[in-house]
């Protein structure tokens, strides 16, 4: 569904790259969280499966198709394919809950009828039944992520990318979220989701990618994360204090 193949991004000239000679392969219908300190490279890897960024060597396809050949108005046809959640909602602050989750279909032409019918049909299904009429600030954080998620899925896209979802939610809140995205993969929706939250993903022991400095260091089924386990490797072991010091 998704795939890299030996994929470097360079954003300037002369910079370390974003990414390094990534290839990395998302099957149809997974769940793989993206795991990797603050600069790894996690946002990048999504902005390519947008077309948001191009890649400075290799490919990148989605859905079958291969990005560095799609012409620039086929980008929309592509974005359709693809629902996407942020850390920060990114909501239409004056828009009501309905009118936001709304909005995703009117842009891609659906009549209103269709509307009405399918956005009650997804408030229902993220849990937020009865709440169509209140806008955002009228919402607490986990629910502003609720209707985020549901005008990423609303129209039913094959694929959804979710950057630090859980970013800005409190564990309890974040459970709920994740059971939510859990719902939608089981749908057969392949999510891919950026995070540093480890506590969401060893509960969830999904396949786990990380990224260490635009590298891929590990790929793992039913993985783990452990952030400080990079800075623990690289810190001397307490035998390893010098002789000279005793
Ligand atoms: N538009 C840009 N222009 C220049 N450099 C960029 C740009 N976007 C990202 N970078 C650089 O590319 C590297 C990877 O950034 P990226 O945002 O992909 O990391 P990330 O793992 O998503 O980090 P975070 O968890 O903090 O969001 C970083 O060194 C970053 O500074």
């Amino acid at each position: 569904m998704i795939r890299l193949e030996n994929v470097t991004k360079v954003y300037a000239r002369g910079a370390r790259p974003a990414l390094d000679d990534v290839s990395l392969e998302v099957e149809r219908g997974e769940f793989v969280f993206l795991v990797g300190a603050s600069g790894s490279g996690k946002s990048t890897c999504l902005r390519l499966v947008l077309r948001e960024e191009r890649p400075s060597a290799g490919k990148v396809f989605v859905a079958g198709r291969d990005l560095s050949n799609l012409s620039s108005w086929k980008v929309p046809e592509l974005r359709r394919k693809i629902g996407i959640v942020f850390q920060d909602f990114r909501l239409l602050p004056n828009k009501t809950v309905f009118e936001n989750v709304a909005f995703a279909l009117q842009v891609i032409g659906k009549r209103r009828h269709t509307i009405q019918l399918e956005v009650p049909e997804v408030l229902e299904m993220v849990g937020l039944g009865g709440k169509e009429k209140r806008r955002p600030h009228e919402l607490s954080g986990g629910e502003q992520q609720r209707v985020a998620i549901a005008r990423a899925y609303v129209n039913r896209p094959p694929i959804l990318l979710a950057d630090e979802p859980t970013g800005n939610l409190d564990p309890t809140t974040s459970m709920g979220i994740m059971r939510l995205l859990d719902r939608i993969n089981r749908t057969g929706t392949t999510v891919v989701m950026a995070t540093h939250d480890e506590d969401t993903v060893n509960q969830w022991r999904r396949r786990v990618v990380e990224l260490s400095d635009g590298h891929v260091t590990r790929d793992q089924a039913e993985g783990t994360y452990d952030s400080s386990r990079r800075v623990r490797d690289m810190t001397p072991a307490p035998d390893a204090v010098t002789v000279g010091d005793a």
